[in-house]
């Protein structure tokens, strides 16, 4: 009888310790935070099929240590540093705008300026682009510091004519770039422009930018119109580690910009940049489509900075078109692109006039870094090909 009761205890202490075992596991999952549905499908299997073999550690019938397969992560690209690209990038520009700096201090060099000297001087600098009010004045002012310094040498008069440019380029302007958020929140880019500008390139330079300066970035792809916009977005974005957020073929580019802010968000990015479509057949709807991007993006709060892509190589129509960008949204700064490809440097000077803008950054070719800051005094040496302003000749 003893022995009876004996053995029903046991068996009773065995049936307790069992229950305790599969409740106390069951009570400390619940306190975990909850897993993003994917990882919920993956444990849920995992649960099923019991704790995993490591087979990949060891190999049970040998015993013998198996080293796992080694996944080499793509290397990241470590991007030149921005300061000081607009100077490294000058033999670029002086290329490029050789015969326009050439030209102009040929004629400075004459043994008289005379009327003739003097509408050369106007026709060289509207050859450039520079746009004919602005040559007007930059003419004017010449002649007038010339007669009234009475200045002859060659070397006071290119630097007369430098000064005179650097202030065309009104050296005054705020061409930071805000990219830095605020109140925990990602600082957003949306770049704007007509296809073909280089605003897709122009990103990815960006955020080669942004990453060599120790931020976070991450991309929206909302130039949905052409397919290979996105992969080409994603490609600059894997070189520097940035995430990129795409929508399939077609998709409303204002949802897809959208999703890439609240991604920036969620993952705590420094800053978001978000590329979009311009080819658009008429006004309108390019004022539809950009309106509701810059909508739906400013629900997550304002945008910080609206870059407008500028190919320099199209000369006074870009101006043209850069007039409607700028009336659907609040453009803060242009980035005249392919300035390596144009004799017409003098664009610069004629975006901002026209349209009030600072230039911020200049393209000067197809490279990963070739992008630089603009800056009036470095811009006027190149062109001109002389050496700083402040060195006398
Ligand atoms: N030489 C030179 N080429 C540039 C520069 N910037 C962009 N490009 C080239 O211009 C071409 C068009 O650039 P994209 O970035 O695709 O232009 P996009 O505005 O995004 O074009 P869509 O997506 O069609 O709207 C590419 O071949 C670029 O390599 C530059 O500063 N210099």
């Amino acid at each position: 009888m003893t022995d009876y009761l004996l053995v029903a205890l046991a068996l009773l202490g065995v049936l307790i310790l069992g229950g305790l075992g599969l409740v106390v596991p069951r009570l400390r999952r619940r306190g975990e935070p909850p897993l993003p549905q994917t990882e919920v499908d993956t444990r849920a299997e995992e649960d099923l099929a019991g704790p995993p073999v490591e087979a990949a550690e060891s190999d049970l019938s040998t015993g013998v240590l198996v080293e796992p397969p080694v996944v080499a992560a793509p290397p990241l690209e470590v991007p030149e540093p921005t300061a000081g690209r607009l100077v490294r990038l000058r033999s670029r520009l002086a290329r490029s705008q050789n015969a326009f700096g050439k030209g102009l201090l040929g004629l400075l060099a004459r043994d008289h300026l005379d009327e003739d000297a003097w509408e050369e001087i106007e026709d060289s600098l509207i050859t450039a682009d520079v746009g004919i009010d602005a040559t007007r004045d930059i003419v004017d002012r010449l002649r007038e510091r010339t007669r009234v310094l009475g200045t002859r040498s060659a070397g006071e008069l290119r630097d007369l004519l430098a000064a005179e440019l650097v202030t065309a380029l009104d050296p005054g302007l705020d061409r930071s770039l805000r990219t830095t958020g605020r109140d925990g929140m990602p600082a957003v880019l949306l770049v704007v422009g007509v296809n073909g500008a280089g605003k897709t390139t122009t990103c990815g330079k960006i955020a080669r930018v942004l990453v060599a300066d120790g931020r976070s970035v991450t991309l929206g792809a909302a130039d949905t119109f052409r397919a290979a916009a996105a992969d080409q977005l994603e490609t600059w974005g894997g070189r520097v580690g940035a995430e990129t957020v795409r929508g399939a073929e077609g998709a409303d580019p204002a949802s897809v910009a959208f999703d890439a802010v609240r991604r920036g968000i969620d993952a705590g990015t420094d800053t978001v940049l978000i590329d979009t479509a311009g080819r658009l057949q008429n006004k309108i709807g390019l004022m539809d489509e950009l309106g509701k991007v810059k909508r739906v993006v400013e629900k997550h709060g304002p945008i910080d900075e609206t870059l407008l892509i500028l190919d320099a190589t199209t000369g006074q129509n870009g101006l043209e078109q850069a007039r409607v960008f700028t009336e659907v949204v609040n453009v803060t700064g242009v980035v005249l692109t392919k300035l390596d490809g144009t004799a017409k440097g003098g664009i610069v000077i004629a975006v901002q006039r026209k349209l009030g803008i600072p230039v911020k950054l200049v393209g000067l070719g197809e490279g990963a870094d070739d992008l630089a800051p603009f800056d009036p005094a470095q811009f006027v040496d190149a062109l001109l090909g002389t050496e700083p302003l402040a060195r006398d000749a």
